[in-house]
């Protein structure tokens, strides 16, 4: 699949009970179609309201957001969105709410997939009287059983334990490399998205702080620990020091200097978001493929 699944241009929000205060400003990204996309970011920082403005559930006070190539309410029957407090009928049993799927997208609707994630619960069991990680399967079943192009989930895994966590991650990568589904997970267990995604957006203050290909923003960043020097002319993200001694996370703008004494070594990815979420001055990167101006300055050329 080529093209974007999302890109949004100066994304701004506000809710009106906060006195017009911005919870998302300036977001400007595009995420690929096909990746599967962390969505990282401290509460509050704004992740479910973007994935609520990219579901079609709130509309941006300013910019614009374009989902699957269409507008967000125009592209509904082709995204799935499983919001955090999961939304299903009480009353339904389990087999219902899976006939009900059906009913709502009989084009698209498969059901032996919808069946496999369900297959631990009891098909006759309401859904009020499901435990929390019991309805998390539930609405992650309905939501792969649209066959959806575009996932959202916004911290699907919150409520499950460790083996349906590990179970039901495995059935979205395999959803994604079958089916080239793109997903955009919110999540803050920093372990469950390593290995899975491999895209990522940072979000924090309301802003895009890192986008693009999970390896090459690890890649195109440092970490730098030896004598105090001057890190000129790297983009310095975070750096302290214990007496005469330096730790730093830069972005390499050319060679690190031999002669400094530094030893060098590529950051994790949680050493990467942990550097960035204590520096909010640090500046934003964007990797090419998630930068909105990127097409603008290759099809202007
Ligand atoms: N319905 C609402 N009305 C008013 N303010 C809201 C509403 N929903 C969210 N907010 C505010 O918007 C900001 C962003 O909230 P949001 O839920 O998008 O953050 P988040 O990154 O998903 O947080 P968390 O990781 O805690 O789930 C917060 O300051 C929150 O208080």
């Amino acid at each position: 699949m080529t093209g974007a699944a999302i890109e949004a241009v100066g994304l701004g929000m506000t809710y009106r009970s906060r006195g017009g205060s911005r919870v998302l400003r300036d977001c400007s990204f595009r995420l690929p179609a096909g990746r599967v996309c962390a969505l990282v970011g401290p509460n509050g920082a704004g992740k479910s309201t973007l994935l609520a403005i990219a579901a079609g559930f709130l509309r941006p006070a300013e910019g614009t957001v374009r989902v699957l190539g269409l507008t967000p309410p125009d592209a509904r029957a082709r995204m799935a969105f499983v919001a955090q407090d999961k939304p299903l009928y009480p009353q339904l049993t389990v087999t219902e709410t899976l006939w009900a799927g059906a009913e709502l997208n009989p084009a698209s609707w498969d059901q032996d997939t919808a069946e496999r994630i369900t297959e631990p619960l009891p098909g006759g069991a309401k859904v009020r009287t499901l435990s929390g990680g019991q309805r998390t399967r539930l609405a992650l079943a309905l939501a792969l059983g649209k066959r959806p192009e575009l996932l959202l989930l916004d911290e699907p895994m919150a409520d499950l334990d460790p083996l349906a966590r590990h179970q039901l991650m495995g059935a979205l990568m395999a959803e994604s490399a079958e089916h080239g589904t793109t997903i955009v997970m919110s999540s803050h267990i920093l372990t469950e998205l390593e290995g899975a995604c491999d895209y990522l957006l940072l979000v924090d203050g309301g802003r895009i702080r890192l986008g693009g290909e999970t390896d090459d923003l690890i890649a195109a960043h440092t970490l730098l620990t030896g004598p105090v020097g001057d890190l000129a002319p790297h983009t310095v993200v975070e750096s302290r020091t214990t007496g005469r001694q330096l730790t730093a996370l830069v972005r390499r703008e050319g060679p690190v200097d031999a002669s400094a004494g530094w030893e060098t070594a590529e950051p994790s990815l949680e050493e990467l978001l942990l550097a960035h979420l204590r520096s909010p001055d640090a500046p934003p990167l964007l990797t090419p493929s998630a930068d909105t101006r990127t097409r603008e300055a290759v099809s202007a050329a």
